[in-house]
């Protein structure tokens, strides 16, 4: 916290510009705190009812001081946050509460310079060539998966994605291998993610460290960032760093014969971090919804069946990406305003935040849009800046190609050896940012 903030204001907000007076698009007049609340636990009908009472912009306060964040929907107003001057549309600032476990060089919270230099090295580990260098360690993780798996067993598939996209980001982007190493990671891994909004919100307030759920944070984090630090040493010290495929060692390599700075170990362990948050459970939750839609509907399940044996992967994709549009694993992509900006022809101060619905997007940007149809995304066109699952411009999501080529080939690889069930419909929960399936997409698995 800095020396003129008041003890009051968490220090994650200290540095934002002032929250704006002037008028903003409508929305309702209850307080801040009521609003976060219904904003957070029941996103699902409070937004869509946002939309239908005060139309296509609208304007939720939101905790700890109030703050404004103007609520869009239509894909011209969406292209234009998008393409807005990253000096002006901020989004690392606004996902500054998550410093704390990400760390300050975080991808997802650095803006301007810092975000432009950190996305250009982590670039090349995400693109075309890199993914398909990861593919078949990806494709032994959910094999060995699927193996473990027994004839008419009833389970949580959620919990079973959840546990596949941990070992991806262990073995595939942290690159280890040695089970020792992976039991000591596991469970300081699983500290980090299953950090609570009490702990994070907690986190803005320095005094609160050395008490119970914060302390038992902290202690955590910092006996993972010691296991991180020597693992990146370890790491450098590889003699056959240049030839390894998985993403740390990518990272370590990249800017060493350009014109750019490589990334130091602080840097690396902050990149870790933001790259198993960011990309574990998302992952896992677009798979869980996804077996879920396969589960409840014998057609669409023969068909990804018969996808999966004749390796068309392009219509696999086409059904993760129709259930990512169908249930949105994040609810919103968020720019905090640092200059006055005009959306869609009504000017928005410096201050708040504009933000594309990635639920309504979905829903009102698309015919019957609550049909699971994985051929729209193989047939019809889908129009620019409607599905956006990713968010999109230069903070687009670095892992969405990982994601995808991930989720394929777990299902090619399940889908190969089993046929799902889910006998009961299950409907979102909001977890931290993600939306699960509440009953965790329970699947019945039957041997073919
Ligand atoms: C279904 C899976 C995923 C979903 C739904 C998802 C969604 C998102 C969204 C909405 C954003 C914000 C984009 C914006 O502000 O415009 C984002 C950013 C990001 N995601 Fe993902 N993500 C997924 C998987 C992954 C994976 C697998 C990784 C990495 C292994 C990853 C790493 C990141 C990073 C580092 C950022 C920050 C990018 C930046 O600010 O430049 N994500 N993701």
């Amino acid at each position: 916290m800095t020396a003129t903030t008041p003890d009051h204001v968490p220090s994650y907000i200290a540095d934002w510009p002032p929250v704006p007076k002037g008028p903003l698009p409508p929305g309702p007049r209850w307080p801040a705190l009521v609003q976060s609340l219904a904003f957070m636990r029941y996103r699902h009908s409070f937004i869509p009812w946002l939309h239908r009472k005060y139309g296509d912009v609208f304007t939720v306060k939101l905790i700890p001081d109030g703050r404004q964040i103007v609520m869009f929907s239509r894909p011209e107003h969406i292209k234009e946050i998008f393409a807005g001057d990253p000096e002006v549309f901020y989004a690392g600032k606004g996902n500054a509460v998550l410093g704390a476990i990400m760390g300050e060089h975080s991808l997802l919270l650095v803006d301007s310079a810092e975000h432009k230099r950190a996305r250009k090295l982590l670039m090349p580990a995400f693109s075309p060539r890199a993914l398909k260098g990861y593919e078949d360690m990806v494709v032994d993780i959910a094999r060995s998966e699927v193996e473990s798996w027994r004839d008419g067993t009833t389970f949580r598939s959620l919990d079973r994605m959840n546990a596949v996209t941990l070992e991806v980001i262990m073995k595939v982007v942290f690159g280890l291998t040695d089970e020792t190493r992976l039991r000591e990671l596991r469970p300081l891994l699983r500290g980090v993610i299953n950090v609570s909004p009490a702990v994070l919100i907690g986190i803005g307030y320095p005094w609160l460290m050395k008490y119970g759920m914060w302390k038992r944070f902290v202690d955590n984090r910092d006996e993972l960032d010691r296991a991180l630090y020597r693992l990146i040493a370890e790491r450098r010290a590889e003699p056959d760093l240049a030839s390894r495929t998985d993403v740390l060692s990518q990272l370590i390599l990249v800017g060493d014969d350009e014109d750019e700075v490589p990334l130091n170990d602080a840097e690396l362990r902050d990149q870790l971090v933001t790259l198993l948050l960011a990309g574990h459970e998302t992952t896992a939750t677009a798979l869980a919804w996804t077996l879920h839609e396969l589960g409840r509907s014998r057609e669409h399940l023969a068909r990804a069946r018969k996808a999966a044996d004749e390796g068309d992967d392009a219509y696999l994709e086409a059904v993760l990406k129709e259930s990512m549009r169908l249930h949105p694993v994040i609810p919103m992509v968020v720019r905090l305003l640092m200059q006055p900006a005009t959306i869609g022809g009504t000017e928005i101060p410096a201050g708040a935040s504009v933000a594309p619905s990635i639920i309504l997007s979905h829903q009102e940007n698309f015919a019957d849009p609550d049909v699971f149809r994985p051929a729209r995304f193989l047939d019809e066109k889908v129009q620019a800046n409607t599905w956006i699952p990713f968010g999109g411009g230069v903070r687009r999501c670095i892992g969405a190609g990982f994601s995808l080529m991930e989720g394929v080939a777990v299902l090619r690889e399940m889908l190969q050896r089993f046929d799902v069930v889910a006998d009961e419909p299950d409907v979102p929960k909001v977890r931290n940012i993600t939306s699960v399936p509440r009953h965790g997409s329970r699947i019945t698995v039957r041997a073919r």
